[in-house]
C-alpha cells in the first residue's frame, strides 16, 4: 500500500478532512521562504487536531537551528522535513526524526544525494533542480526513482489526482507527497481534489464522503 502525505496545510479543517479520508500524514510549512508558511501557533493547532495514527510533518528550509528547535518544542510534529541544502550532520543534530528532500530536477541525480543522508528516516524526492528551492510544483522523470534504497522513498513534485496513479506505477515509491496538486489557491485545499487524489492512490477512484459532506 502506498502511503499518502498531504502537505502545506494552513487550516485545521483541511487537515482534518484529509485525515478523515485516509491520509497517513499531513504537513505544515514553517519556513518563511514559502507562501504557505503558518505560525508556530497555527501549526500547533493543526497538529493537535489530528487523530491517532496520522503523522504530522513540519517543513523547514535552510532555517536557523534556533527556529527548528522552536518548531520541535512548540509544534511537536512527529517528523521534521528539511527541504533545503541542509547536511546530514546538521539535520541529525536535533535528535528528532526527519525526512530529507532530494532534488531530482535539472542537473540532479539521486545517486550521491541518497548516500549523503544516512540519518534521515525517509528521503523525499522532489522535482526541483540541484541548488534550486523546493516546492516548485514540478514533476521529474519518474523512471529515475532509485529501486534499491534501504530508506523509505517518498515521491513528490507536481503530483495531482490525474497523474498520481501513473507516477506510482512508474516509480513504485513507499509514499507519495502532494501539496499544490490538491489546492484551489496556495495553502487552501480543494476538498474534491483531496478526495480524488486519495482515491486515485488507493485505486478506488473515489473514497470517503461526498463533497457535500463539508
Ligand atoms: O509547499 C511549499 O510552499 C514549499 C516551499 C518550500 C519547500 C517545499 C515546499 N513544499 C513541498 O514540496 C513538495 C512538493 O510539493 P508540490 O506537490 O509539488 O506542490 C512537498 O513536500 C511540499 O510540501
Amino acid at each position: 500500500m502506498t502511503r499518502i502525505k498531504c502537505c502545506g496545510m494552513t487550516r485545521v479543517e483541511d487537515a482534518s478532512y484529509a485525515a478523515e479520508l485516509g491520509a497517513d500524514a499531513i504537513g505544515v510549512v514553517m519556513t518563511a521562504r514559502s507562501k504557505r508558511q503558518v505560525s508556530l501557533r497555527r501549526a500547533r493547532e493543526i497538529v493537535e487536531a489530528m487523530p491517532p495514527f496520522v503523522a504530522t510533518v513540519a517543513l523547514c528550509m535552510d532555517d536557523d537551528a534556533g527556529f527548528v528547535q522552536e518548531v520541535i518544542d512548540i509544534v511537536r510534529p512527529s517528523l521534521l522535513q528539511f527541504h533545503g541544502q541542509e547536511s546530514d550532520e546538521w539535520c541529525a543534530q536535533f535528535g528528532h526524526p526527519y525526512l530529507k528532500a532530494i532534488a531530482m530536477g535539472e542537473g540532479a541525480s539521486a545517486l550521491y544525494q541518497l548516500r549523503d543522508h544516512p540519518h534521515a528516516t525517509g528521503l523525499l524526492l522532489d522535482g526541483h533542480g540541484l541548488g534550486e528551492a523546493g516546492g516548485s510544483g514540478k514533476t521529474f522523470d519518474w523512471s529515475l526513482m532509485p529501486k534499491d534504497s534501504h530508506q523509505p522513498l517518498i515521491l513528490a513534485g507536481g503530483l495531482t489526482p490525474a497523474n498520481v496513479a501513473a507516477a506510482i506505477q512508474r516509480a513504485r515509491p513507499w509514499a507519495v507527497d502532494v501539496s499544490s496538486g490538491i489546492e484551489s489557491a496556495p495553502g487552501i485545499k480543494d476538498p474534491a481534489k483531496v478526495r480524488d487524489f486519495i482515491g486515485a492512490v488507493r485505486g478506488t477512484g473515489r473514497v470517503g464522503h461526498d463533497a457535500a459532506h463539508r
